[in-house]
């Protein structure tokens, strides 16, 4: 079920947004209109703040600020108070084990006491942005451009925006100006923009903009994919047979440090999840954890995996850890293009695109590309289109190595099955496709006879 926020002002629902993501907007009010108690609340707080200044803390009563209806169980993940305390004063940061490596970038070691449980820290959803420009704020003293001269935000009076965020980690992005979204920094990612400057897969992901700093942490100015669309429908597909680093698993098998978190995770899924062992100490490993994702999911089987699925209706779900055979992965496809043939042969356009852009791509060929996903965004106007989003995991390789991205993983070889789970992926899309076709052409078939039957009548 949707947790619950408190609301800090009648602007996280009242600010007016020209900007950055007018679908956002609509998508605030579907949300808003669906809970009744939610909209008294919003008018009581338009009532008592005022249209602009400083956010006016309410510190009751506690609402939902985004109304989600999620199938099959709890999707959303909203901010809490202490989220928003932590973002605004920019203390909310990821922290790591020393088995993991943030697909923020860092490697940092830090103790299992560091350690935010996954349920604060994990997005499932639609996630408020803050706006890094204060209302009123004529110049921006404070960024610092490390790459590229180009001013890219404006002053704005949208501090927060509801936005999708339908896999990572929350408190990772940030909005910024019209039709652009900062990400906490990674050099890993950096570098991997950088280099796809001059790819051939450039056409296939996010506009990069260069890096911005603001109080010493550092962010990618992206292209917000969602600014184009009008009531988008998301969904992210996270590629690979694997999912963590291999120097993850040498680190793990090194200095073994079973996490709490990961084991709560696991036991929500499946209480027969964790060994003897790890139920007696509580804890699992990150990669243990992430190898058990893959095998509960379709990762191993098919080469990808439904991370999330938001609606244009505003419905999300991020319930898909055990989405794992290609007929339930067919079932969510066709509900999440609602049947329309049109969007899906759109999709396996884009797909080809991709496939062969790949397999041009000298930046794929040295590249292992671990946790990266292909965000699908379509809309009521026919528009669908194909992302290849997140390089926090994707790894450059020795000089003179290359992958095939099709041959099984073993140990040393480094091998993802991006190829192999791309090629699986558009399989299932050409299953959704005549599967679709043919559900059309029988009701077609059957308002024929119907038209016959009537006309002998
Ligand atoms: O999807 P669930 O089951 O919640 O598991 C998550 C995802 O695999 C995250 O990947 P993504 O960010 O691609 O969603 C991963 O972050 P990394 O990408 O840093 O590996 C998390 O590792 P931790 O952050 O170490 O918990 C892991 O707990
Ligand atoms: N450029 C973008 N435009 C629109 N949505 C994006 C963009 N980048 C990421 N997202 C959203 O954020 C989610 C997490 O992104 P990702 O880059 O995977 O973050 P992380 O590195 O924290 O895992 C995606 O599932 C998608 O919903």
């Amino acid at each position: 079920m949707p947790k619950e926020c408190r609301r800090k002002s009648s602007k996280d629902f009242g600010f007016s947004v020209t900007g950055i993501n007018e679908a956002s907007r609509l998508e605030r009010r579907v949300a808003a209109k669906s809970s009744q108690i939610c909209d008294e609340l919003i008018e009581t707080a338009a009532q008592i703040a005022p249209s602009s200044g400083p956010p006016i803390v309410m510190d009751a009563p506690r609402v939902p600020q985004v109304t989600i209806t999620p199938e099959g169980g709890g999707c959303s993940r909203e901010m809490q108070q202490e989220d928003w305390d932590r973002a605004v004063d920019g203390t909310l940061r990821r922290k790591l084990s020393n088995s993991s490596i943030s697909s923020t970038g860092s490697s940092a070691v830090e103790s299992e006491d560091d350690l935010l449980s996954d349920n604060e820290s994990k997005s499932k959803g639609i996630v408020t942005l803050e706006h890094l420009v204060d209302p009123g704020e004529s110049k921006p003293p404070w960024w610092k451009l490390k790459t590229f001269v180009h001013w890219p935000f404006s002053v704005s009076q949208r501090k927060r925006i509801n936005w999708v965020q339908l896999a990572g980690h929350k408190g990772n992005f940030k909005a910024a100006d019209e039709g652009t979204i900062l990400k906490k920094f990674s050099e890993n990612e950096m570098q991997c923009f950088e280099k796809l400057r001059n790819d051939a897969l450039l056409p296939f992901v996010p506009g990069y903009h260069g890096v911005v700093e603001k109080d010493g942490e550092s962010f990618l100015h992206m292209t917000d994919l969602l600014a184009n669309f009008d009531l988008p429908n998301v969904m992210d597909c996270k590629m690979g047979v694997r999912t963590y680093l291999e120097e993850e698993l040498v680190r793990a098998r090194e200095r073994p440090k079973p996490r709490e978190d990961l084991y709560n995770k696991m036991v929500e899924v499946d209480s027969e999840g964790p060994t003897p062992h790890e139920h007696s100490q509580r804890g699992v490993t990150k990669p243990r954890y992430m190898q058990w994702r893959e095998s509960m999911s379709s990762t191993n089987t098919l080469g990808f995996r439904i991370e999330g699925i938001k609606k244009s209706d505003g419905t999300c779900r991020t319930d898909f850890k055990k989405t794992r055979s290609k007929r339930d992965v067919i079932q969510v496809f066709k509900d999440f293009v609602g049947g329309n043939v049109n969007i899906v042969k759109s999709y396996l356009n884009k797909l080809t695109e991709i496939q062969q852009a790949l397999k041009t791509s000298e930046f794929f060929k040295r590249h292992e590309v671990i946790g990266s996903s292909l965000l699908f965004i379509h809309d009521h106007t026919g528009n669908a289109q194909v992302w290849i989003i997140d390089f926090g995991k994707t790894t450059a390789l020795p000089e003179g190595q290359t992958l095939s991205h099709d041959i099984p993983w073993q140990e040393g070889n480094r091998e993802d099955g991006y190829l192999w789970g791309l090629e699986n992926l558009i399989h299932t899309l050409e299953s959704v496709s005549s599967a679709a076709g043919a559900e059309t052409s029988s009701s077609v078939t059957k308002e024929n006879s119907q038209n016959t039957e009537t006309h002998s009548q």
